[in-house]
């Protein structure tokens, strides 16, 4: 085992040790454990080709180990962090349709060919089944007292219907984004002013990244809530710093169980501690958010436009009442990281096309409110987040179950095959997209072949589709269009970018922005 993959191990063991008495006695495991895997190191030489033999489909991929499948290259081969990283140098060595092998046995396959993708997204499932989150559903499972279900983001089937159902319909109608852009444009004006309050006399905006989530943080709950929440303040309160950890931990911590060693799955390691906290942080805090937005919904007028999401959830006879609070903590968690780390991707791509900003700026008014129409005229804004998207998505590949067999890459896969579709990856070959590897937004405007927009899909496809995507879309124009109203974008050097379940830029991130 190499020295990340003994790192990672003795860190687990450890939380065996750390854990006050437990009911059963665990003094010994750490012991069989690690005499576990010696043996299944030792047999692995003598397994391995057995158990290849009997890969499904005889897909390519990596060699799969008895128990431990082919996670063992997490934690020896591949860094947890660069998972993307991982993925692309997998599909060199693999081809574009490889499969894995879990510790259970089950087979994992792989995507980035696009016709192979363009099946799998394009299948019109009914109740596209998504495979949750386990360690979500273990703890939401253990907690009927908070939560009436996993939540919209890991429900499946007519549960998850019923939740998509009566919760997402005012989010995704423009008539509702339409009529928070009033209200987005303060938002983003607050925003630019935080950023010059920081910004320093040379240009430089040390901890940008921190700077966006607090904009996401705000535009998100502003937008569920109805309410605005004082993040964009200078001096960000306690509160909103604890807010942004514990969702940035939760993240993490769904990485690191799904990738890492499952041992949280038979005893309370440190890994589902962390978890634990980081979601009764969020429970806690979005509750106490939702108390003061119910108070001040009381003395206010019932038809204050930015409270129609908030209500419209709160009023629904349909759903119980922890569904309704669920729903609210899983919308904001869902939209604060995806939604400051394409910020930080679209500048930090965005810098290194002094012309392209030129020409942003060229198309729009030079200051003032933005209105939809001023927007729609400047088509060089839905250009550059279109590249940004394809080039660098957040979410660089979206899991789905298949609901009836299909061929793919020749081989027949079976129905429930849990297929991962890389469509971040899909968009940087070339023969999928020209000069496919660079940021070139002048693509969405004069199309050069090869382009194949429909495998483009930072928000996912089908009825699974976020629900975000047109009121991000639009703030996403908003913060771009203001921010070059104002100033050019520098950024210095290459941006680190990890893998935290969402791609994310390596805090902190300073970049320039010089007065035109
Ligand atoms: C840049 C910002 C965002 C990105 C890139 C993004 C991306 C995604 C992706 C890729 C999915 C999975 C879709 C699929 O499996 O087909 C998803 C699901 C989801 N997103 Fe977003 N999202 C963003 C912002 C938001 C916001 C602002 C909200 C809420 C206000 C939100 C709420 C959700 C929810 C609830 C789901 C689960 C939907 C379901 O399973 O039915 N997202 N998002």
């Amino acid at each position: 085992m190499s020295l990340p993959g003994v790192f990672l191990f003795s860190h687990y063991v450890e939380s065996f040790w750390s854990t006050p008495p437990p009911l059963v006695d665990w003094s010994g495991v750490p012991t069989l454990v690690l005499a576990l895997v010696a043996l299944v190191m030792a047999a692995t030489a003598l397994l391995t080709r057995s158990v290849e033999g009997k890969r499904p489909c005889r897909l390519p991929g990596p060699a799969a180990l008895p128990l431990l499948g082919t996670r063992w290259l997490f934690w020896s081969r591949y860094k947890m962090n660069k998972l993307h990283e991982a993925y692309e140098d997998m599909f060199r060595r693999y081809g574009p349709v490889f499969a894995e092998t879990t510790p259970g046995g089950a087979m994992v396959v792989s995507i980035a060919e696009r016709t192979a993708l363009e099946a799998v997204l394009r299948t019109p499932a009914k109740r596209p089944y998504r495979p949750p989150t386990e360690i979500v559903q273990v703890y939401r499972r253990s907690r009927p007292d908070r939560y009436a279900s996993t939540g919209l983001v890991n429900e499946q089937g007519e549960k998850w219907h019923h939740l998509r159902r009566h919760l997402t319909s005012e989010l995704t109608s423009p008539h509702t984004i339409q009529g928070f852009i009033p209200e987005l444009n303060s938002i983003c004006d607050d925003f630019l002013n935080l950023l010059k309050n920081c910004r320093r006399p040379d240009g430089i905006v040390h901890g940008f990244d921190q700077l966006t989530n607090r904009m996401g943080l705000e535009s998100v709950c502003g937008l569920m809530l109805g309410t605005r929440l004082g993040f964009l303040e200078r001096w960000m309160s306690g509160r909103a710093a604890a807010l942004a950890a514990a969702v940035k931990a939760h993240f993490r911590a769904q990485r690191d169980s799904y990738y890492g060693a499952p041992l949280w799955k038979f005893a309370p390691t440190s890994l589902y501690k962390t978890f634990v906290r980081s979601e009764e942080t969020i429970h806690m805090i979005v509750s106490e958010l939702m108390e003061e937005a119910k108070s001040r919904t009381r003395g206010a007028a019932q038809d204050d436009g930015m409270q129609e999401i908030f209500l419209k959830i709160l009023g629904n006879p349909e759903l119980d009442m922890r569904d309704k609070k669920a729903a609210v903590i899983d919308f904001i968690t869902a939209g604060i990281e995806t939604l400051a780390n394409s910020l930080v991707f679209l500048l930090y791509l965005l810098s290194g096309r002094a012309d392209w900003q030129q020409r942003i700026r060229s198309e729009l008014p030079a200051c003032g409110d933005l209105r939809v129409e001023e927007l729609a005229a400047a088509p060089s804004v839905r250009a550059a987040v279109n590249e940004a998207f394809r080039l660098l998505p957040t979410a660089p590949f979206l899991a789905r179950l298949l609901d009836a067999p299909m061929t793919i890459g020749g081989h027949r896969l079976p129905a429930g095959t849990f297929v991962l579709a890389h469509t971040g990856a899909a968009c940087r070959r070339e023969e999928n997209f020209w000069r496919a590897s660079e940021y070139l937004p002048e693509r969405w405007i004069e199309v050069r072949e090869p382009h194949a927009p429909g495998i483009v899909a930072p928000f996912g496809r089908g009825r699974r589709m976020c629900p975000g995507k047109r009121f991000v879309e639009l703030e996403l124009h908003l913060i771009l269009a203001k921010i070059i109203q104002h100033w050019r974008v520098e950024f210095d050097g290459e941006l680190d970018i990890q893998f935290d379940f969402l791609l994310s830029p390596k805090s902190p991130v300073s970049l320039r922005l010089v007065e035109w």
